[in-house]
């Protein structure tokens, strides 16, 4: 994509000029507003507030959205259906029947094998977001959008589903809206802060995501990172 990025009248991306690589882990980091959700609900072509002056086009040329499956902070799951119906909601509203084997064999790739008929009022928080989790699986999408999907869970949980998704997303485009650094360094294979002047590359340590949390190279870029967002939020880039 290319371009600025605006809401309404007010410019909240100047000088955008981004490529997602395909089969990979992006991650877009900023401060809250700068745009990070409403980028991804543009790729996903998604009514939004803000509108992109410029371009946003696959590398193949096709259209993106029909390729494209989200997954938010919240988990999004209907209350009055049970895990296996929240796995296929998406599927029955677009009239298409159940593969109720298929989200149940999903269902138990995320380690709820034998919840199927479990409601979201009778599961973990990590336990909802590993519903949601299935639910984006089973959309069996090219690209995969992340809006803070982990953000909410405690530290332990937040790595497992993290691990599971590492490993069950991997081959897929997937964008990652994170303002942890230390997810970013964690998971992803190129990582950006974006800003109101643009978007700035981050340094990531050579080695293969998901990255163990205790190697010293994890640990020493997630520090840069650190440093390098409060550095472009005092000079009011964002
Ligand atoms: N209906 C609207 N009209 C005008 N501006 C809007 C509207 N909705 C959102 N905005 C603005 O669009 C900007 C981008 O919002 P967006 O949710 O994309 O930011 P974000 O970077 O994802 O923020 P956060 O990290 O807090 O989730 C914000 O500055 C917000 O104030």
């Amino acid at each position: 994509m290319a371009g600025s990025l605006k809401a309404g009248d007010t410019l909240l991306i100047d000088s955008l000029d981004l490529t997602l690589p395909a089969g990979r882990w992006s991650a877009l980091l900023g401060p809250s507003g700068v745009g990070k959700t409403s980028l991804l609900r543009l790729i996903a072509g998604l009514p939004c507030a803000a509108h992109l002056k410029g371009r946003l086009k696959a590398g193949d040329g096709a259209p993106i959205a029909p390729r494209v499956a989200m997954m938010a902070q919240d988990d999004q799951l209907l209350p009055w259906a049970c895990a296996l119906d929240n796995v296929t909601i998406c599927a029955r509203l677009r009239g298409e029947p159940a593969q109720t084997e298929r989200a149940a064999a999903l269902l138990a790739r995320v380690g709820l094998g034998g919840l199927e008929r479990r409601k979201p009022a009778n599961l973990s928080a990590g336990q909802r977001q590993r519903v949601a989790l299935a639910r984006t699986l089973y959309e069996d999408r090219a690209v995969v959008l992340l809006d803070e999907p982990f953000s909410a869970l405690d530290a332990m949980t937040r790595h497992t589903v993290q691990d599971l998704a590492a490993g069950l997303l991997a081959g897929r485009t997937v964008v990652l809206i994170t303002h942890d650094p230390a997810e970013a360094i964690r998971l992803a294979d190129v990582a950006w802060i974006l800003t109101r002047a643009g978007i700035a590359p981050c340094i990531l340590p050579p080695t293969m995501p998901p990255r163990a949390p205790e190697a010293a190279a994890t640990i020493s870029a997630q520090a840069a990172l650190l440093k390098r967002m409060r550095l472009l939020a005092a000079q009011g880039a964002g």
